[in-house]
């Protein structure tokens, strides 16, 4: 692996981007590696990154960014061979923590010259790819909230999700899978390759990203009683010990929210309106990924 593309966000998380590209370029250098650049617009990037990988080959490309970043990176390397590493810079990076890839940049970027190469699962969500997650429902519901606010941070995600809470009133769905069917009201309904938050809230617990399935984790309406027990489960690996959770494992599934045509879908923290039934499908182990090497 010597040339190595990062593809940065200029405006992904906090941190100044000239010091990380600085720096990018510095450890780079020391270890033999050839270090190029590409910044992200907001407009139509995944056509812009492929073509621009079609004429500048590369051996690996990095996305330095939020979860956001780390999508469309990962949608454009999806079906190659060319593997994706992470640099954590937003204020989740769910998929970096579940690949267990270190949160401070430094310890990150060892990922350069010493690694192993993961193939795992991607999904499609009615035609939104994610590596992730994506969720309908109540945290849905906050993502668009929260992006819709201008402050920043997880105390604005808490104080939304309080105020929301209050009012919220469940949908009933009707999930159809390759195996199974569930209806029912639901609070949150995750659509989950992987395990775990941003937050760190586990929403599917020791589940692999590389069988070839994912998961529908439902919670369904619990009692406001019953919130902080639920709170803690999602924190301690317990999703299943609940007596309102339930996960149903599949290769695809169908969602119809009940006596609605369209629903807000969250795939990999950004809010969408889509058609239902939102439909989503696996594509095993179609994604090579770096993560750092066992022992
Ligand atoms: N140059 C740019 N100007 C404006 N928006 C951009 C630019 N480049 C990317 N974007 C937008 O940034 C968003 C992705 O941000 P990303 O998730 O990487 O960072 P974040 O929101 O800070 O992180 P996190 O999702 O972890 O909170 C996308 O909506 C993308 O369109």
């Amino acid at each position: 692996m010597r040339r190595l593309l990062f593809v940065m966000n200029p405006i992904s998380g906090d941190i100044d981007k000239a010091s990380v590209q600085e720096l990018i370029e510095t450890i780079c250098a020391e270890r033999g590696r050839t270090a190029h650049f590409y910044e992200t617009s907001g407009e139509d990037d995944l056509n812009r990154l492929r073509a621009y990988l079609q004429q500048h080959p590369q051996d690996a490309v990095f996305a330095a960014g939020g979860d956001g970043t780390v999508n469309l990176v990962a949608q454009a390397l999806s079906d190659t061979e060319l593997p994706l590493g992470i640099v954590p810079l937003g204020s989740g990076n769910g998929l970096s923590k579940d690949l267990g890839i270190p949160q401070d940049v430094e310890e990150a970027l060892q990922l350069i010259w010493q690694h192993e190469v993961l193939r795992v699962d991607t999904l499609m969500v009615s035609g939104h790819f994610t590596a992730h997650l994506a969720d309908l429902g109540f945290n849905a519901l906050i993502v668009e909230r929260f992006a819709e606010g201008d402050t920043r941070g997880p105390g604005a995600y808490v104080r939304i999700a309080l105020q929301e809470y209050m009012r919220y009133q469940p949908a009933r769905y009707r999930v159809v899978t390759d195996s199974e069917t569930w209806e029912g009201e639901a609070f949150m309904l995750t659509v989950a390759n992987a395990r775990t938050f941003g937050s760190n809230v586990v929403i599917n617990p020791a589940s692999r990203m590389d069988d070839g399935r994912f998961e529908v984790c439902v919670i369904e309406p619990f009692p406001a009683t019953a919130a902080p027990g639920i709170l803690y489960q999602l924190y301690t690996d317990g999703f299943d010990e609940s007596a309102y959770t339930r996960r149903l494992q599949c290769r695809w599934v169908r969602i119809e929210v009940v006596g609605e045509t369209a629903v807000r879908v969250q795939v990999d923290g950004e809010p969408l309106h889509l058609p239902t039934p939102v439909e989503a499908t696996i594509n095993p182990q179609n994604l090579r990924v770096l993560v750092p090497a066992a022992g």
